[in-house]
This record gives C-alpha cells, sequence and structure tokens, in this order.
C-alpha cells in the first residue's frame, strides 16, 4: 500500500531575471509503507525542492501530494507546520540542531507539538538508542559532528513518524561517521516502521538501498546544462 503518492507535482521559482524557473515537474511518484529509497541526483536539480514540498514546507504550483489519509498539499501554511511535527521526520546535511539546548532537548522538543505534553522518557529511550546517553546534557558545539548527527536522527524519529526524509543526511560526515551515520538511520526507520526517502550524491549510500530511482527520470524539469554539476 502507498504511503506517499504524489500526482503531477510542479514548482518553479522566479529567477533574477524576472522569469520563472521550473525546478520540479514531477508526474507521478509512490512510496510504500516502511519502504526505504535512495533519490541520486546532481546538484542543483531540485531534490531539495522536491523533499521540501513533500515535507510542506513549500507549497506546489500544481499537483497533489498524499501522505497516509493526509492531503498534504490541501493543508493550510499552519495545519501543514502541525502535520509535520506529528507525522514527518527531516534529517538535514547541516543537523539544524538548536544551538542552545542540550541533546536531549533537541530530542525532547521532537516530542512535543500541537500543545502535547513532552514525553521525556521517549526522548531518553531514543538517545539511548542511538548511544548518546552519556552526552543527554551536552550542547551541539561540544558534540562531535558524528554525536550530532546522532541527535539530529534521534529527534527526526522520535515520534516514529509513518516517514522520514533525509537530504544528504552523511554530507558532513568522513567515510566511516557516513557509513555509521547511514546505518542507524536505516535500522531505527527499520525498528519504527518508518518509510525513508534519502537523497544523496555519494555511491555507497545509495547503494547500501534496494531501491535507488535517479531523479532525473523521476523529474521532468530540464536543468539548463551550464547549471548541472
Ligand atoms: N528560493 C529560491 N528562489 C529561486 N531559485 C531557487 C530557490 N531555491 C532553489 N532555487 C533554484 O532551484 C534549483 C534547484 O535547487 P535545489 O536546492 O532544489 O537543488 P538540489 O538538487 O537539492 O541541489 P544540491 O544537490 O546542490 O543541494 C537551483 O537551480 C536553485 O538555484
Amino acid at each position: 500500500m502507498s504511503l506517499l503518492k504524489i500526482s503531477q507535482l510542479t514548482k518553479s521559482y522566479a529567477t533574477p531575471e524576472g522569469s520563472r524557473q521550473t525546478v520540479v515537474d514531477v508526474p507521478q511518484f509512490d512510496l510504500a509503507a516502511g519502504e526505504q529509497v535512495a533519490v541520486r541526483g546532481r546538484s542543483g536539480t531540485g531534490k531539495t525542492t522536491f523533499l521540501h514540498l513533500i515535507a510542506g514546507i513549500l507549497e506546489p504550483d500544481s499537483g497533489s501530494i498524499h501522505v497516509g489519509e493526509t492531503e498534504v498539499t490541501a493543508l493550510s501554511e499552519s495545519g501543514r507546520d502541525r502535520w509535520r511535527a506529528a507525522h514527518l521526520g527531516y534529517i538535514f546535511q547541516t543537523f539544524n540542531l538548536l544551538q542552545g539546548f542540550t541533546a536531549f532537548e533537541n530530542v525532547l522538543l521532537g516530542t512535543a507539538f500541537g500543545g502535547r505534553r513532552p514525553f521525556p522518557e521517549k526522548a531518553t529511550a531514543m538517545l539511548e538508542r542511538v548511544d548518546l546517553a552519556a552526552r543527554r546534557d551536552y550542547r551541539p558545539r561540544q558534540l562531535s559532528t558524528g554525536q550530532q548527527q546522532r541527535v539530529a536522527i534521534a529527534r527526526a524519529l522520535v515520534n516514529r513518524p509513518p516517514l522520514v526524509l533525509a537530504d544528504e543526511p552523511t554530507g558532513n560526515l568522513d567515510p566511516h561517521h557516513a557509513a555509521e551515520a547511514l546505518g542507524l538511520i536505516r535500522s531505527v526507520c527499520s525498528e519504527t516502521g518508518s518509510a525513508l526517502l534519502l537523497v544523496s550524491h555519494d555511491e555507497a549510500v545509495l547503494n547500501a538501498f534496494p531501491r535507488i530511482v535517479d531523479f532525473a527520470t523521476l523529474n521532468q524539469a530540464g536543468t539548463p546544462a551550464s547549471e548541472v554539476r
């Protein structure tokens, strides 16, 4: 059964020259519940824009995105914010941790949304799962890059979201820590039953996945050759 269902999705941006450039034109894309898929694609071809559309961070020009029973593209901005907090995990290349908060507080914030009380016991269990119980009171700057990404993984997965999006999650890590973070993301997603859609340039990362999608075959929006690296 499809968890994520995308149909006729388009997104354009205004260019500095005053025209519009279509960056995403995805006629169709499906992801099954619990499925793990890697997306390969060149820089500047719209992968981050695609993930931001799925997350409801951006609004498309046209088309629809369903995640489970929810039509994300039919929600208001505040509705999308509430839906995202409750139902989606997002892992960034740059971790995006709150610098003024400890590892534990960063994960705890992931459990509290829409006026719901936080769940300290869930945050504690997830920090233990990513092997950071001993660092719970450290702030992000006091953690190594690999540890920071493990906090971000814990934050993204603490609610057991049905869908996890990961945008180059190993891009700032050395090969050893990249492999460790990737293994952790994939195994925690399996444990929580979360589907995973992960974007990467890294062949070692891509090859770990049972299904690899080439973004160029998914996305019909042409990117000017001069912009593709
Ligand atoms: N807010 C914006 N306004 C105008 N153009 C934008 C905006 N955001 C992105 N773009 C353009 O859209 C294109 C796709 O950007 P996007 O970040 O989605 O690509 P990407 O495939 O994720 O790239 P990378 O792999 O380098 O992160 C780029 O040409 C970029 O310049």
